[in-house]
């Protein structure tokens, strides 16, 4: 090849490399609590399977400046959101602090992103998952939800005993009250395109619709109600399935857990919990506790270059995090959360 040749193609590829991911993975922070524990877990787990793509954190401004610095000497990119408010009626949430969720909202904005995944701060990642971003463009992917916990009670679902887990074990009674619901998503999990044109009309839609008892869950499954295309449940597996469906699950094969049922969070886990006192629960939680645990191989190793303050941050990078917490004096550590 002409030298003159290589020399354009080198520097073409030095661009391209140089550009930033157009894909990533996202997740949402708020508070003071705990969660945060949850994000550095998660962001520990996207590592160790090697994960291609970075993790992005929308945190509230209600965050800590400390946890932040945690999460970016943790490899995670933190982008301040500005809180959503839903219109005020008198719903009763499932639980009161999914009111903060709607702020999720949000991701659609980081339009630097041609496609991102969320996944809530209750989420490990046990195999690499990153095929997800290839799935054809146009579609809402996301795992479909279980109807049979208590959060569901308020639901014509549970008061019948239908779900769409097992749909033949209680048919929908078309009869009496008419066509079945549509298929509903599991909202801690899914493959989206952030694009300003949605978010706007996120935002519009909102302004006008009234709040339900799963906050921005119910919101998104109305909102992409037609474009929405169930994945297989390996992509997130809500615990409360093993108890529930245990004929649906294949835990050897499951790649992402949601620690979502009361009780669960690991970073809290006491087992006393109603449905806790299992053997694939304690596993699974253990399993989490060895990845946030593992800081020989799986802390961070390059620190931003932009960072403000780099001996604090080496500092609280190489420390183990409660440790560096404790030590701070801004967190007091306490079993009672801020939520769940
Ligand atoms: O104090 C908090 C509470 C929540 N979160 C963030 O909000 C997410 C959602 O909260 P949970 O994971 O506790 O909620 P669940 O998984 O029980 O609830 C489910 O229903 C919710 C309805 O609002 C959301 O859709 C959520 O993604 C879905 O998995 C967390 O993972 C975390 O990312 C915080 O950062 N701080
Ligand atoms: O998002 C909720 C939440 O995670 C609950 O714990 C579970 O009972 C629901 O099925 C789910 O929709
Ligand atoms: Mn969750």
């Amino acid at each position: 090849m002409a030298p003159e040749l290589a020399g354009k193609m080198a520097a073409k590829a030095a661009v391209a490399a140089a550009k930033p991911a157009t894909k990533a993975y996202v997740t949402f922070l708020a508070g003071a609590g705990d969660y945060w524990m949850g994000v550095v877990g998660l962001a520990k787990g996207l590592r160790k399977v090697g994960s291609a793509y970075p993790l992005v954190v929308a945190v509230l401004p209600d965050v800590p400046e400390l946890h932040r610095k945690i999460l970016v000497s943790q490899g995670c990119i933190v982008r301040e959101i500005a809180p959503v408010y839903p219109p005020e009626n008198h719903t009763q949430f499932a639980m009161a602090y999914y009111v903060i969720n709607y702020s999720k909202l949000r991701i659609w904005e980081f339009v630097e992103y041609e496609r991102m995944v969320y996944l809530d701060a209750d989420i490990q990642v046990f195999e690499n998952i990153d095929e997800l971003f290839d799935l054809p463009k146009g579609h809402f992917y996301a795992v479909m939800d279980c109807f049979c916990e208590k959060t569901w009670s308020h639901t014509p679902q549970y008061q019948i005993g239908h779900c769409q887990q097992c749909p033949d074990k209680v048919t929908w009674p078309a009869a009496e009250m008419g066509p079945p619901p549509a298929l509903y998503f599991n909202a801690g999990m899914f493959v989206h395109e952030p694009s300003m044109a949605t978010a706007k009309a996120l935002l519009d839609t909102l302004r006008v619709m009234p709040t339900t008892p799963f906050a921005e869950q119910d919101f998104l499954n109305m909102f992409f109600k037609e474009q929405y295309k169930p994945i297989p449940l390996v992509y997130n597996l809500v615990l409360a399935m093993l108890w529930r469906h245990p004929e649906n699950v294949q835990l050897e094969k499951v790649k992402v857990v949601h620690y979502c049922a009361a009780g669960s969070k690991p970073w809290r886990f006491t087992g006393k919990e109603e449905n806790m006192d299992r053997e694939d629960i304690r596993i699974l939680v253990r399993n989490w506790w060895d990845i946030y645990n593992d800081d020989e191989s799986l802390d961070f190793k390059g620190l931003p270059a932009l960072a403000a303050d780099a001996d604090e941050l080496e500092a609280a990078a190489k420390k183990p995090l409660r440790a560096a917490l404790a030590e701070a004096g801004t967190v007091k550590y306490v079993a009672a959360p801020s939520a769940a």
